[in-house]
C-alpha cells in the first residue's frame, strides 16, 4: 500500500528468552485511526515499544514514511515525527499543565499547527486548569494532558497505549470525542485499548492481536459482526 505512513513486516520481538511478537505485519495509512486489540498479555505495548525502538525487534522491519526505522534511537524516531503518549503518562509533577505542554513543544511538522492556543481550545479543561500542577490533575486530565503534549511536538503519527485505562465512562467518552475530533484534523493514530466499544467507535480498521500474532483485521463493523472472533481473542 502507498499510503501506509506506517508499515510493520514480518516483526518478531523477544523480552529475555520469551518470543513475544511471532511475525506481526500491518499498516498504518495516513490520516486513519488503526485501532490495535487483544487480552492483557497479546503483545500489544511490546508492539508499540518496538516500533520506537524502546526494544529491539530481533527480525523484520518497521518503515515510517518509507524509512527503515532500524538502527535509530527512540529519540530520533520520536524527532522523525512518531508521538507515543504510554500508559504511564508521564507527566512532570513539579510543572504547571502550562510548563508541561510549553517544554514538549517544537515545530515539528509545522503544517499541523497544534500551538498552545489550538490546545486549549480543543481542551477547554487543560485551559482551566493551566497553572495547576500536574498531580492535582484527576485521571482523565492526566490523559488529556499527555495527549496535549504529543500535539504540541507536531508528530505525524500518534502512537496511544490504552488512553481509556483507569477512567470512568463518562471520561472516556470525552477522550473518545477528542480522538475523533483529532481524526478529522487529519491526525493518523495507532490505538492500543482494552475498551472495545470505544476502540471500535472510533478506529477505521481493526487489528486483532493474540499470543504475539494477528489473528484478525478488519473494519470495527465487520468486527462486530465477527462473535467467534471477539470471544475467542477479546473475551467480549
Ligand atoms: N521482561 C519480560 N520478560 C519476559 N516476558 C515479559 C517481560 N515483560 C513482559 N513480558 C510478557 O510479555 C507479554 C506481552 O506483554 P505486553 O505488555 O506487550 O502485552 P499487552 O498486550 O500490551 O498487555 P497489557 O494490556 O497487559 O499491557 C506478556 O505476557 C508479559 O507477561
Amino acid at each position: 500500500m502507498s499510503n501506509a505512513l506506517l508499515k510493520l513486516d514480518d516483526v518478531h520481538t523477544y523480552l529475555g528468552d520469551s518470543h513475544i511478537i511471532q511475525g506481526v505485519s500491518f499498516d498504518v495509512p495516513a490520516g486513519k485511526v488503526v485501532a490495535l486489540l487483544g487480552r492483557n498479555g497479546a503483545g500489544k505495548t511490546t508492539t508499540l515499544r518496538s516500533i520506537m525502538r524502546m526494544v529491539q525487534p530481533r527480525r523484520g522491519r518497521i518503515t515510517f514514511e518509507g524509512r527503515d526505522l532500524a538502527g535509530m534511537p527512540t529519540f530520533g524516531i520520536a524527532r522523525a515525527g512518531i508521538a507515543f503518549v504510554q500508559e504511564t503518562r508521564a507527566i512532570f509533577p513539579s510543572l504547571s499543565v502550562e510548563e508541561n505542554i510549553a517544554i514538549a513543544s517544537r515545530k515539528g511538522h509545522a503544517a499541523n499547527g497544534w500551538t498552545m492556543e489550538r490546545i486549549y481550545e480543543d481542551f477547554p479543561n487543560l485551559a482551566q486548569r493551566r497553572n495547576n500542577g500536574g498531580t492535582q490533575l484527576s485521571g482523565g486530565e492526566q490523559q488529556m494532558l499527555a495527549m496535549a503534549r504529543a500535539l504540541v511536538a507536531n508528530p505525524r503519527i500518534m502512537l496511544l497505549d490504552e488512553p481509556s485505562e483507569g477512567l470512568a465512562p463518562l471520561i472516556v467518552r470525552q477522550i473518545a470525542d477528542i480522538i475523533m475530533k483529532l481524526k478529522q484534523a487529519g491526525m493518523t493514530m495507532l490505538l492500543v485499548e482494552q475498551n472495545f466499544a470505544m476502540a471500535t467507535a472510533v478506529a477505521d480498521h481493526v487489528i486483532v492481536l493474540g499470543k504475539g500474532r494477528v489473528r484478525w483485521s478488519g473494519t470495527s463493523e465487520e468486527l462486530r459482526k465477527a462473535d467467534e472472533i471477539r470471544h475467542t481473542w477479546l473475551g467480549v
